[in-house]
């Protein structure tokens, strides 16, 4: 596989990736995390504290399923023919001994001549060239959005080659006709180029079977097909994917078929950034899209194929979404609230800035959607689909197209809870409902062979219902044991585990433990449990609730490269239980205490600490629903506004001083209070008639709703989390 270690992706990791890495590592190694933050939101990474840009695109291919051959079924020619020859040498057995004899002497030197023949193996090797000729293999592993857009729209070579493989074709037989070409793609799962199984004619009778395959042994009558759901109508144009594919299971096969409904004919166009042009996307005719385009779902394992939505991915453009309200700022673009005009589905997009034309499509943004579309969990937030800008050839020669990523929308993000005093209180069950999800979708990452990698109450959305996704995995990535070395600036710096805040290179899944740890008591204290400036500060932090990192407990720690440079000002014994037992219930504070343990080695794992009794006892049935704020979205940016308007009035100066800044744009002021509530609840709502037509700046338009009261603030919690100052950047959609 492309991405597997020892692969040429592999190896070109190592030699420019790691050695680009570590060169820029050294170079900003004691940058202290506001000069990161800073620097985060002027670049639009957050190189300082994450490293996003310098890990090399690496493997995102689970090991699980290299291993195990995920969802690669494939069929044994072999066994037919083989099969064939018994059943040949079966009725001549029955025939006189010295016809047998020689019978069977003739039918060894053919099977063996079979096995030789270079016409044949040739013939095989070609077959195999040919059924990838409408999609080479690279082009099957190409997860890129432009391979995306290909294969979901067909061919888009030039005219010329079209011509070209036209003429091929012409000399080849009609079953290879059928076999390439767009309609006909190998399967993906998940990224992964599949051998599909052909399906029995019965699932799609217009199928044209590849005559260049040797005609397989009649199989044994199997059981009629099972028709799940009849396929629906086509739905109308933009309608996504919950009307949802009709799906056919055999029982004999290992795999599902679902045949998809034939998708209208849409006028997208993708802008080539080589010949900077828009180049519109042919489709294949209608009728052959559905026949041809089987997703095959393994029946092992937790993940499935890509799920079934994502075949609507690229047909719609952000003119189908309309914008509400920026609700986020991230770290390659801001965050909105929309909904989708068609379904009234309540999204959020994600915007993909692309200021920097020779760097392209930022690898942060590619990260996450590789993965993301390889996790499939309740606990992890479900990106639906990519758009882009729909603008003109004119404005494009001016501007720049942006991409938006566009997920499901979660109401609150868990730091807009935390700090939102007056409208939420969590009780201690409620606290363990809330972790426990954390870390089933935190097990399943681990479990998957991922590391997630910025673990923060930010990054954890929950949604009115009560239910928990962790976002933002633009800086997660495929973990090996022993595989090689990875950044250890990565990790928002209150959440950092003390092994790589001593320069650790070869951590694993504790890391994100650590991360949830310190989560579990800031659910608690509603306060970040170590709040430190900069590494040693954080350290030093850790270490008085922790105890003092000590070889005796942490043998590797003495091969830490950070190790000896690293002077305590003195030694400090561990005293979470006491810290933490009058706040959290006593099995709490054993949990935390296990996540927090300094020898990563014998911290507790998320799949062990869901077992844990303060976990595994919970009753569900007993949990009372949160009350969470139905007339408000608390997410971080909108918390940060509470907070900075609140120290306005406290100070009195009306806008004067720093606050101007964050007032500075003249949309800001409306933007600012305009945190709308728009649509109540969380998903499928159709949208109300006060939606504006998303060519309406959508940050002007909304009236404010009413803030809250503005919590009092300690001012230790000033800084407790990256205070979003820049002001709103105009954004104008189409
Ligand atoms: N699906 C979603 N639904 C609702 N809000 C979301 C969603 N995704 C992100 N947000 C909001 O946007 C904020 C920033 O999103 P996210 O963390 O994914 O972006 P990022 O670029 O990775 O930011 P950061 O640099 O802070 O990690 C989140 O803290 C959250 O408040």
């Amino acid at each position: 596989m492309e991405t597997s270690p020892g692969s040429s992706a592999h190896e070109r990791d190592r030699k420019s990736g790691y050695h680009r890495e570590h060169r820029e590592r050294t170079r900003s190694h004691s940058a202290s995390p506001s000069r990161f933050y800073a620097k985060d939101k002027r670049s639009g990474s957050r190189q300082g504290t994450r490293g996003r840009e310098r890990e090399s695109r690496d493997s995102l291919t689970p090991p699980y399923k290299q291993q195990r051959g995920w969802g690669s079924p494939t069929v044994s020619r072999k066994g037919g023919s083989s099969s064939r020859n018994h059943g040949r040498s079966d009725s001549h057995r029955k025939k006189s001994k010295e016809r047998k004899r020689r019978e069977s002497k003739r039918s060894r030197s053919r099977s063996r001549s079979r096995h030789r023949s270079p016409r044949r193996s040739g013939s095989s090797k070609k077959s195999k060239r040919r059924n990838s000729s409408g999609s080479s293999s690279s082009d099957l592993m190409d997860t890129s959005l432009i391979g995306e857009i290909k294969k979901k729209h067909g061919d888009i070579r030039s005219s010329k080659s079209r011509k070209r493989g036209k003429k091929r074709r012409k000399h080849s037989s009609t079953s290879e006709e059928s076999s390439s070409g767009p309609d006909t793609l190998p399967v993906h799962n998940n990224g992964m180029a599949l051998t599909a199984v052909p399906p029995p004619t019965s699932f799609f009778p217009h199928h044209t079977l590849p005559s260049q395959i040797p005609p397989p042994p009649m199989p044994p009558p199997a059981p009629p097909t099972q028709l799940i759901a009849p396929p629906p109508p086509p739905p109308p144009f933009g309608m996504p994917p919950s009307l949802g594919p009709s799906v056919y299971s055999s029982t004999t096969a290992s795999v599902s078929f679902i045949a998809l409904p034939p998708a209208p004919p849409t006028t997208t166009s993708y802008y080539d950034a080589a010949s900077s042009s828009r180049i519109p996307l042919p489709l294949p005719p209608e009728n052959k899209r559905m026949q041809s385009r089987p997703v095959i779902i393994t029946r092992r394992g937790i993940t499935s194929a890509r799920p079934a939505d994502s075949d609507s991915w690229y047909k719609t453009n952000l003119q189908h979404y309309e914008m509400l309200d920026q609700i986020g700022e991230g770290t390659y673009g801001q965050v909105y609230k929309a909904v989708n005009k068609v379904t009234g589905e309540q999204v959020a997009l994600k915007r993909v800035r692309l200021e920097n034309e020779k760097e392209g499509f930022p690898i942060t943004a590619i990260r996450e959607i590789k993965i993301l579309r390889q996790l499939h969990h309740k606990n992890i937030v479900r990106l639906m689909d990519i758009v882009i800008d729909d603008i003109s050839m004119d404005e494009l020669k001016k501007t720049r197209a942006n991409f938006y990523l566009v997920f499901e929308y979660v109401d609150h993000d868990l730091i807009g809870l935390l700090e939102s005093k007056e409208l939420v209180e969590f009780n201690k069950d409620q606290i363990c409902s809330l972790f426990k999800q954390l870390l089933e979708g935190l097990a399943y990452i681990h479990h998957t062979g991922f590391l997630h990698r910025d673990i923060k109450c930010s990054n954890i959305l929950v949604n009115n219902k009560g239910e928990l996704k962790i976002a933002d995995l633009g800086l997660a990535r495929l973990w090996q044991k022993e595989s090689r070395l990875y950044t250890n600036r990565v990790i928002t710096l209150w959440y950092r585990p003390p092994e790589l805040l001593l320069g650790d290179e070869r951590y694993g899944p504790a890391i994100d433990v650590w991360s949830a740890g310190c989560m579990l008591g800031e659910m608690f204290t509603r306060k970040p449990l170590f709040n430190g400036n900069n590494e040693m500060g954080q350290l030093e932090l850790i270490s008085k609730t922790c105890g003092s990192p000590n070889p005796d407990f942490w043998p590797e720690l003495t091969e830490l490269p950070v190790w000896n440079s690293f002077k305590q000002r003195r030694t400090y014994q561990r005293r979470i239980r006491e810290e933490y037992e009058h706040i959290m219930p006593r099995e709490a504070v054993d949990l935390l205490d296990k996540m927090l343990t300094l020898n990563p080695e014998r911290r507790i794992t998320a799949k062990d600490a869901l077992l844990h009794p303060w976990i595994r006892n919970l009753d569900a049935s007993s949990v009372q629903p949160i009350k969470l704020p139905q007339h408000q979205d608390c997410h971080e940016m909108w918390s940060k506004k509470q907070k900075r308007s609140a120290r306005l009035k406290a100070d009195g100066s009306g806008g004067s001083g720093h606050s101007s800044r964050a007032t500075s744009h003249p949309r800001a002021s409306s933007a600012s209070g305009s945190s709308s509530k728009t649509n109540g609840n969380s998903s499928n709502n159709h949208h109300h008639s006060h939606h504006h037509a998303s060519s309406v700046p959508p940050l002007a338009v909304h009236p404010p709703h009413p803030p809250p009261p503005p919590p009092p603030q300690p001012p230790a919690m000033e800084n407790n989390h990256h205070v979003q100052q820049q002001p709103y950047q105009p954004v104008f959609f189409k």
